[in-house]
């Protein structure tokens, strides 16, 4: 599939009916004595083992208590707010987290000193599934409840509407095509032979019921990445001119061991396929949308050293980051949404074989488990009980 050089730009529009953009993140601590306390509002209710727990506390004290993710999300705010200026869009940005500083209800806070009625959330999780959709939907109407602005109708003290997951949105694959053919030419200035490389792509594992359950009225979670894995590994070899060859592999599991998540780690995936002979590797973080901490440690730390043990040259590609096509991409997400909020026919671009993900989710959508509901509301659904 070609990918188009220039996606398309839309011309300047007003964000109406909206009058605020939450940037809406993961969080992660600062210090070192932020990382139990982070640790326990992750985990808390999910049984996770203590060991796990221990582990990643490990992972985050290696660099010194601190997650990249909070400054990478300064960054991006920064970035949304310059292309949102440079197109004459007056959308104040306030930044919220699920489980650190700042927090959702500190960004309600903010929200609310703004005199904003009706904001658009962004979530920086690119693929629809419990932790990358639904649990930030159930996130904020937990925080309105308790704060008493969250009415039996749904109707809350702000409105929230969302940008639907934007895996398949051609800003997002255009950043990750670019990242993956500089990380080829990186392979080369260290002696890599690209023409021999296995392109591997990497997301977060998640467990197999998350996973049935993410395919609700949508492709599944992995069926999301398989879609654009492949448009991304088809563009790299167009622009290479070469065929690549690719695989998706999952890193950062956790849980209890009898429990099933997707497979295969990409440590066992890098074994294997080393031992069939494979002496080249680009790896592609395509599930993450900047170089947190599963990313620093899990691929970087970890993938690289099995890599390396393996006698592999490899080298990981970046994340989207604040990649121009992604943040115009984002923006264009967001002028989209406000059509759809406007009752506007608009024009969903993506890319790939699936079409766009709903901005209003369906019934039992993205819950943690199958038909399960889970007697959470969550906004931004059809249905905020189901
Ligand atoms: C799909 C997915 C994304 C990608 C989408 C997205 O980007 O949002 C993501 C992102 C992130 N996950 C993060 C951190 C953690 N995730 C955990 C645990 C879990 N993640 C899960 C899934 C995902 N997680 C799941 C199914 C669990 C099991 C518990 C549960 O069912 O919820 C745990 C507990 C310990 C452990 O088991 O690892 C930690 C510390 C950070 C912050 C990193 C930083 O600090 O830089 C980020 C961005
Ligand atoms: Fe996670």
């Amino acid at each position: 599939m070609r990918m188009p050089a220039n996606f398309p730009q839309p011309a300047a529009h007003d964000a109406a009916p909206y009058d605020a953009l939450l940037l809406y993140s993961f969080g992660g601590p600062n210090k070192p004595e932020d990382v139990v306390p982070f640790l326990r509002n992750v985990t808390a209710g999910k049984g996770i083992p203590d060991e796990r727990l221990e582990q990643v506390g490990e992972h985050y004290y290696g660099f010194g208590g601190k997650s990249p993710i909070n400054e990478q999300n300064l960054a991006l705010k920064a970035a949304l707010e310059a292309e949102l200026a440079a197109r004459g869009i007056d959308l104040p940005v306030v930044w919220g987290n699920r489980n650190w500083e700042p927090y959702t209800g500190d960004a309600l806070d903010e929200l609310e000193k703004l005199g904003a009625k009706r904001a658009v959330a962004l979530v920086t999780s690119a693929y629809a599934s419990y932790s990358g959709c639904r649990q930030y939907r159930e996130d904020l109407a937990t925080t309105l409840d308790k704060r008493g602005q969250l009415g039996p109708d749904g109707s809350t003290g702000v409105q929230f509407d969302k940008i639907r997951a934007y895996f398949n949105h051609p800003g997002f694959v255009q950043a990750n095509i670019d990242a993956v053919v500089e990380a080829y030419a990186e392979l080369e200035t260290k002696g890599g032979s690209g023409a021999d490389a296995k392109l591997v792509f990497v997301t977060h594992s998640i467990p197999d019921t998350m996973e049935a359950a993410s395919g609700v009225g949508h492709a599944t979670y992995s069926e999301q990445h398989l879609d654009v894995a492949s448009l991304v590994a088809a563009a790299v070899g167009e622009q290479l001119g070469h065929d690549v060859e690719w695989e998706l592999a999952y890193c950062s599991r956790s849980g209890p061991p009898s429990q099933p998540w997707l497979e295969p780690d990409v440590n066992d995936l890098l074994t294997e396929r080393a031992g069939a002979g494979l002496r080249n590797v680009v790896l592609s973080p395509i599930g993450f949308v900047s170089d947190h901490m599963e990313v620093v440690y899990d691929l970087d730390t970890e993938a690289l050293a099995t890599a390396a043990e393996l006698g592999m040259t490899a080298v990981r590609a970046g994340t989207v980051g604040t990649r121009a096509p992604f943040v115009q991409g984002l923006v264009d997400l967001i002028v989209e949404r406000a059509g759809l909020a406007r009752g506007e026919q608009v024009d969903e671009a993506t890319v790939g074989s699936l079409p766009a993900f709903p901005s209003v989710t369906p019934p039992l959508c993205c819950l943690r488990r199958h038909e399960e509901p889970s007697g959470i509301p969550a906004l931004c659904s059809e249905d905020m009980y189901r």
